[in-house]
């Protein structure tokens, strides 16, 4: 039997009580009140940024850099975005009033669903719980915020800093792994947003439909990256390199596996190769983080098919370093293609026939992430067209989720919903819609009792 760990937090059930009370109270809808807030946050952020980097430094090595880059500066960008955009995304917007409902006007009003549930992975802990965060507080929430216990020392920071910062009627980070997420998930919120497995994401979903709470599953998958004998080979390496390698592979849409044009194959290995030493991807340097933890480590060292290493391979279980690794020669069939690597294992698959490719991919599960390297447009139409995937770039890695103003989010296995920029508003948003009437002149058409001349009107009309 598993033993879990217990963790020390405030009653939750309390809390839940009162962030409902206190929604209802309407402070939380005001412009002046989120902006307070977002700002307060921008700055215990800021200021605790030595807190956060020592936190995350010590659940897997993460340097301040790759912190920096991808966790802090995207959660410091998201805030700006609303405090600056806040008044507009609010806006009531108004839409045209059809024949029928002359004369009247249309309005759509975004309100906020109410109390919020974010559940936050580990492997960008802060980008993942506060990015989803920022959002609902922006679109007018209270919110509990579950990060993942897997990286407990970022769990600690989030709660301190912000419990010690927010009232915990209004938003609180609860400490917690299996257990306590389960008691989460027995009470009654306006909206879960949980990021994590597809397995996990199950679970949340169907203890979600209880109360018919609507969700936003941010899961995972095989995400492929596809190189054709037309792409710009060394820029496709350097950018695969680093997609695949920061964070030691432990990144959502990283590409889990690369199939390549089998004539380029070779030339494409030795570049993958350069990369991965001149960038300095090994144990022990800056730039390299460690895998999170043993559970995980064992899980991946199954997956280096020893015959079929053709870079990197050796791992350290007291460290918990796994080399950069690729594997060549790779079946479809093969255990590696089984599930999400989730890892710094790289396995390479090659094809002749592009089109033959493109279908063995339609047949899997539908990825977080897809991409594309190649300069021949009708490649790239037939990848945009064929393959349903979250999201993805053509020529690149990984950057797609930079850009706010593009939703960032799965599709099928890979997910339900999205978020960033306004869609993270509209996520944490209900659109209300109002229609409102004039009261002067109104005529008898659609009223009882009916006749032929009504009926012939009213098909004009509609
Ligand atoms: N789409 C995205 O934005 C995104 C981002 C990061 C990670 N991911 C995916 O997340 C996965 C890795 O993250 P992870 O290991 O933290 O995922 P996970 O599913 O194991 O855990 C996610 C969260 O669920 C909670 N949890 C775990 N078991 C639970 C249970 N039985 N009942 C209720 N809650 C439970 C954890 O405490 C954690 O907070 C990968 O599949 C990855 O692709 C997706």
């Amino acid at each position: 039997m598993h033993c879990f760990p217990k963790f020390e937090s405030m009653d939750i059930q309390e809390i839940s009580s009162a962030q409902k009370a206190f929604f209802k109270t309407h402070k939380t809808k005001s412009i002046k009140f989120r902006k307070m807030y977002l700002e307060k946050l921008k700055e215990i952020i800021t200021q605790n940024e030595e807190l956060l980097y020592k936190a995350i430094e010590k659940d897997f090595g993460k340097s301040r850099f790759d912190t920096f880059t991808t966790e802090l500066s995207f959660v410091l960008k998201d805030i700006d975005y609303y405090i600056k955009n806040l008044k507009t995304l609010s806006k009531p917007q108004k839409v045209s009033t059809n024949l029928a409902n002359q004369i009247g006007k249309s309005l759509i009003y975004p309100e906020p669903l109410g109390c919020i549930l974010v559940i936050g992975a580990w492997n960008y802990p802060y980008q993942l719980s506060l990015s989803p965060l920022v959002a609902a507080l922006a679109a007018g929430n209270c919110c509990i915020l579950k990060p993942s216990e897997i990286a407990e020392n970022t769990m600690e920071a989030m709660a301190k800093i912000i419990n010690e910062n927010f009232p915990s009627e209004y938003v609180y980070v609860y400490k917690g792994g299996i257990n306590e997420t389960t008691d989460l998930l027995k009470l009654r919120f306006d909206k879960i947003f949980f990021t994590g497995s597809t397995k996990i994401g199950k679970i949340v979903y169907k203890a979600a439909a209880e109360n018919l709470t609507p969700v936003t599953l941010e899961l995972g998958g095989k995400s492929p990256v596809i190189i054709t004998k037309e792409a710009n080979l060394e820029v496709s390496a350097k950018r695969i390199v680093w997609g695949k390698f920061l964070n030691a592979g432990q990144t959502c849409v990283a590409p889990d596996y690369l199939v390549i044009e089998e004539s380029v194959k070779e030339q494409f290995l030795e570049m993958l190769r350069k990369y991965i030493k001149e960038f300095k991807y090994e144990p022990g340097s800056e730039q390299y983080t460690r895998i999170i933890n043993q559970r995980n480590f064992q899980r991946l060292i199954q997956l280096i098919q020893k015959d079929k290493v053709y870079f990197g391979g050796n791992y350290s279980e007291e460290k918990l370093y796994i080399e950069p690794t690729i594997l060549t020669d790779i079946e479809w069939k093969d255990p590696v293609m089984e599930e999400e690597i989730f890892g710094p294992i790289l396995p390479v698959i090659s094809f002749t026939h592009y089109n033959q490719m493109i279908n063995t991919i339609t047949e899997l599960e539908k990825p977080l992430a897809a991409y594309l390297f190649t300069n021949n447009p009708e490649e790239k139409e037939i990848f945009k067209q064929k393959i349903s995937f979250g999201g993805g770039c053509i020529n690149d890695v990984v950057m797609h989720l930079s850009n706010d103003h593009l939703p960032f989010g799965g599709v099928g296995n890979s997910g339900i919903g999205h978020y960033h920029g306004k869609y993270g508003f509209e996520t944490f948003s209900h659109q209300k819609s109002i229609l409102e009437r004039v009261t002067w002149g109104e005529p008898n058409i659609k009223y009882p009792p009916y006749s032929d001349k009504k009926l012939k009107w009213i098909k004009k009309l509609l």
